[in-house]
């Protein structure tokens, strides 16, 4: 599949500065999401292979070591069983990314090997991004120096909090241009935004900076993704591509822990911008616990039963 790169555009106010929404319309159909029928009863098994494929396989703690990360990386290459695979038909499925501190890529990207799965590095003084700019962009060029395939950079919150939209655009270009070859994520930290008008004028913004992904989450706000905001990120990531022809990826992270919401997220990925965006170049899971759900029910599906927790690696 050729690379897929949004080069960004000029800071366009004018796509975002007039945007109002409707937040109880939002909310409405955000609740209707998780029991759609968009994804069949028959096929939903297939649709969570799909999910294990679009996951950033996440450890972000501070008391990660190598040898944690080496297993987590054993689980992103092999995340299923391979019997179990074989009884499905399938055959070298991986998580889509393993995601990881800086000091902790170059385990990660040793642990992978010839694997083909790529190493995320949160980078830009993550979580909460307060470091003078030439300090975030040094951990992201040292990210990549270290091996790192993508970067997962965090936003000046207050630059969202002010409408300072110069400040933040011209903050997260800086941020794509130490990337260089490493494609980029903005995480938004939507929980800190305020209001979904916020969340949609900073998503367009880090769309314009040429962010290959925008991200809701860090996984450390005190609300992390939640479908409304998930909602409004997708119709900007359509509005964009309408204005563009870009198409941008996007990533729900922090509390996403069950196949009831890995489907609920998939459901919303092809009602608002199609199945064709729900591939790892268009589409990540951020999760540091939801593979293990994810196993439990495809164990269910190929053995009628549920494997008793101990017979599966929980992820
Ligand atoms: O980017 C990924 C998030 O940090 C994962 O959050 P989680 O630990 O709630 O799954």
């Amino acid at each position: 599949m050729a690379e897929h790169r949004n080069p960004g555009t000029e800071l366009t106010a004018d796509w975002f500065a007039d945007l109002r929404i409707n937040t109880p319309a939002v909310e409405r159909r955000a609740a209707t999401l998780p029991v759609r029928r968009s994804i069949k009863k028959e096929f939903q098994a297939a649709w969570l292979l799909k999910a294990i494929s679009c996951i950033d396989l996440t450890t972000l703690a501070g008391d990660d070591t190598e040898d944690r990360v080496a297993r987590l990386c054993a689980k992103a290459r092999q995340p299923i069983a391979p019997e179990m695979l074989a009884a499905m038909g399938v055959e070298g499925l991986t998580t889509g990314a393993v995601c990881v501190y800086p000091t902790m890529v170059a385990a990660a990207k040793r642990a992978l090997g010839n694997s083909g799965v790529p190493v995320a590095s949160v980078a830009t003084g993550f979580p909460a991004g307060l470091m003078p700019l030439d300090l975030r962009l040094a951990e992201i060029r040292y990210a990549v120096d270290q091996g790192a395939d993508e970067i997962d950079i965090v936003i000046t919150r207050a630059h969202v909090l002010q409408g300072d939209w110069t400040a933040l655009y011209d903050e997260i270009r800086a941020m794509r241009e130490a990337c260089g070859a490493a494609k980029m994520k903005a995480i938004l930290a939507t929980g800190d935004l305020k209001s979904l008008e916020n969340v949609a004028r900073a998503s367009h913004v880090a769309m314009q900076a040429g962010s290959d992904w925008i991200k809701t989450s860090t996984g450390k706000e005190g609300v992390n993704a939640t479908l409304p905001v998930s909602l409004v990120m997708c119709r900007a990531i359509r509005d964009y591509h309408a204005q563009t022809g870009y198409k941008v990826g996007f990533k729900p992270a922090g509390g996403l822990k069950t196949s009831k919401d890995a489907l609920a997220w998939q459901v919303l990925m092809v009602e608002e911008l199609g199945r064709d965006w729900v591939r790892p170049d268009l589409f990540r899971i951020g999760a540091s616990s939801l593979l293990g759900d994810l196993e439990r029910q495809i164990s269910h599906y190929v053995t009628g039963r549920y494997a008793a927790a101990h017979r599966l690696t929980m992820a």
